[in-house]
């Protein structure tokens, strides 16, 4: 076997490595020297490096090092602070053979560096100045220790460095490289352990930053789209992951189909496979892998395959938008589609109108709709029945208002108007009806907000008014809330192309709306800022909407009711995990559950199918 003259310390060792690269520069072999060293020369001969002089290139910087610096920085910083005062220095550079940051306390060593260009923003990969412990060790992808003659290029040789590929701790991606680097005379065999010590310190760092639920994901998807060839999701709470025969073969449609799909059955904590139709006509086969983290289920990895018959994904047809009835409000139901002529109506003849409904009902919003002009303005002025303050001035300035002849007085939330305030405006109610025939558009209408029992408003101003509309909760017109929620979904969207599945618009349908449509608003906000792939299933609906009490709950109860939805959503209908994650016993939860009308699907998973 040939003798291997790589040996770090020896004098004699340094000369004849020496040789052997004049041998290699002259002849383009040296079989003397250690393989990976005699490789590397060869693949820097190839790439055109000069031997003699250093061109410093500045790469651009087209990889994550910054971002990766970013998460170990301190950790690198804490390994250098071990080497204060030694004539050392600490290099880490990214996966381009980019140097990102150096440490290094002595000067002398500082110069020799900056008169290599060895310094931040310089390239120091195979390709920019041959063999050296940064870019060989980016190249091999393991640790490897370059001594003096051993550098390709000359200007090196004075070096050893000592470089420790830095890796992905779940995916083994490379990321960077941390590299020691010194006089040649100092070259030690420990140099390379202490370099990769320091490495394995960054990514336990980085092992730290990621979540024990992502790292157990994140490695089964790793194992099952080992080859890549077979499409594969990954999928939980937080991530969903697609490799790229998944994101080739999905349109964005099936991809949230498949999604939406799968999480329906995600509470299934074996393994197992079912159909699901896809937007584009396709049909995907599924099967389903559930993965585990200290026993508890955190997602599961998804292999596909679409049915060879049906193999050209089409492009879905997006959505059709919802059409409003008026302009900025929608509605299909009878109960709406009558409020609205009624209003209209009186509106148009001059008369005045008090629209009654509980809150939130969209009593303001009928009112705007109605009074929107074709240009898009808006012709009426809301005075707040709740903010009255000086009551004659109040009165005053409604006069003007109506004097002015230029749009609709809306008095909204006439309930709240303070007695003080009740026989003032009686009076202008009174006066007011003779001049409503007169040209102009300055009718009074208000918003009422109906209570359990009659109120002095009811007795004694309401009479005032021409006409009453009623509009109905929404509990009693559920035909509108999946037109309601997708038009507020389509607005709530940011922009994106935000929905909510058949089931889910379904769902809210079925639900009592206690706040009307001011609620269904505030949920589906809710539900959009937390929606992760575009596509909201039952499942993905805030907390309150999977139980349905049957009767009011008091806050403590509510945030009760949230945390407990919340837990057997996590551990996917296991009521004994999520007893344990509340610190209460199965029977307690499970009679809570009930009390508080949590959905009985959370509490038993649904079939596979
Ligand atoms: N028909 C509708 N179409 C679209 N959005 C609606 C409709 N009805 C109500 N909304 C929305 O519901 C919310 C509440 O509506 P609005 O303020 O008009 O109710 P209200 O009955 O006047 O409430 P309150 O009496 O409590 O003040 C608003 O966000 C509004 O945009």
């Amino acid at each position: 076997m040939a003798e291997h003259v790589s040996d770090v310390t020896g004098e004699r060792t340094a000369g004849a490595v020496s040789q052997a690269r004049a041998q290699f520069l002259e002849s383009g072999a040296a079989p003397s020297v250690r393989s990976q060293i005699q490789l590397s020369w060869a693949r820097s001969a190839s790439l055109g490096v000069d031997p003699s002089e250093l061109h410093p290139v500045r790469p651009r910087d087209d990889d994550r090092g910054d971002e990766v610096f970013d998460r170990v920085g301190d950790v690198l910083a804490r390994a250098a602070t071990a080497f204060e005062g030694e004539p050392v220095s600490i290099i880490f550079a990214a996966p381009s053979g980019r140097v990102l940051h150096w440490y290094c306390a002595d000067a002398a060593l500082r110069g020799r560096l900056e008169a290599v260009s060895l310094v931040p923003g310089v390239g120091y990969g195979e390709a920019h100045v041959g063999t050296n412990g940064i870019g060989t060790a980016l190249e091999l992808g393991r640790p490897t220790l370059v001594v003096g003659q051993e550098h390709f290029n000359e200007r090196l040789s004075m070096f050893a460095c000592a470089g420790a590929p830095l890796h992905h701790p779940v995916t083994g991606a490379l990321l960077g490289v941390v590299d020691i680097t010194c006089a040649a005379s100092l070259a030690n065999p420990l140099l390379l352990g202490t370099a990769r010590a320091i490495a394995v310190q960054l990514q336990d760092a980085l092992a730290a930053q990621l979540s024990g639920r992502d790292t157990a994901l994140l490695r089964d998807y790793l194992a099952t789209s080992r080859d890549g060839s077979e499409p594969v999701l990954a999928l939980s709470d937080d991530v969903l992951m697609l490799n790229r025969s998944a994101q080739d073969l999905l349109s964005p449609q099936d991809r949230a189909a498949v999604v939406s799909r799968t999480s329906q059955t995600r509470v299934i904590a074996t393994a197992h496979s079912f159909r699901a139709n896809l937007p584009s006509g396709a049909v995907a086969d599924l099967s389903y892998a559930p993965t585990f983290h200290h026993g508890a289920l955190v997602g599961g990895v998804l292999r596909l395959q679409l049915d060879p018959t049906q193999d050209e994904p089409v492009q879905a047809s997006p959505e059709p938008p919802v059409r409003p009835t008026l302009p900025g409000v929608v509605g299909v139901s009878e109960a709406w589609t009558d409020a609205v002529g009624r209003v209209r109506e009186l509106v148009a003849h001059q008369r005045t109108v008090l629209v009654r409904g509980e809150a939130g009902v969209g009593k303001l919003s009928l009112l705007k709709a109605v009074h929107f002009g074709a240009n898009g303005s808006l012709h009426i002025r809301v005075f707040d029945c709740a903010a009255v303050g000086d009551v004659d001035r109040w009165i005053d300035r409604l006069c003007d208002d109506l004097e002015d002849g230029c749009g609709t007085i809306v008095l909204q939330h006439l309930e709240r108007l303070p007695a003080v305030a009740v026989e003032p405006l009686v009076r202008l109610l009174r006066q007011h009806a003779p001049t409503s025939s007169v040209e102009g558009p300055h009718w009074i209408v208000a918003t009422h907000t109906v209570s359990a029992r009659p109120t002095a408003i009811d007795a004694v101003v309401a009479p005032h008014f021409d006409a009453t509309v009623t509009l109905a909760p929404l509990r009693e017109r559920p035909d509108d809330i999946p037109v309601l929620a997708r038009s507020m979904m389509q607005n709530a969207g940011d922009g994106e192309d935000v929905r909510l599945t058949p089931d889910a618009l379904a769902h809210l349908a079925r639900l009592p709306w206690p706040g009307n449509a001011a609620h269904l608003h505030e949920v589906v906000r809710h539900a959009a800022r937390h929606q992760r792939n575009g596509l909201i299933d039952v499942w993905q609906l805030p907390e309150e909407c999977l139980a349905v009490p049957d009767r009011p709950l008091s806050v403590t109860e509510s945030l009760e009711r949230d945390a407990i939805v919340r837990a057997l959503r996590e551990h996917r209908g296991d009521t004994a995990a999520a007893a344990r994650a509340l610190g209460l016993s199965v029977a307690l939860l499970s009679r809570q559950a009930q009390d508080f009308g949590v959905l009985s699907e959370l509490l038993e998973p649904p079939p596979a199918g």
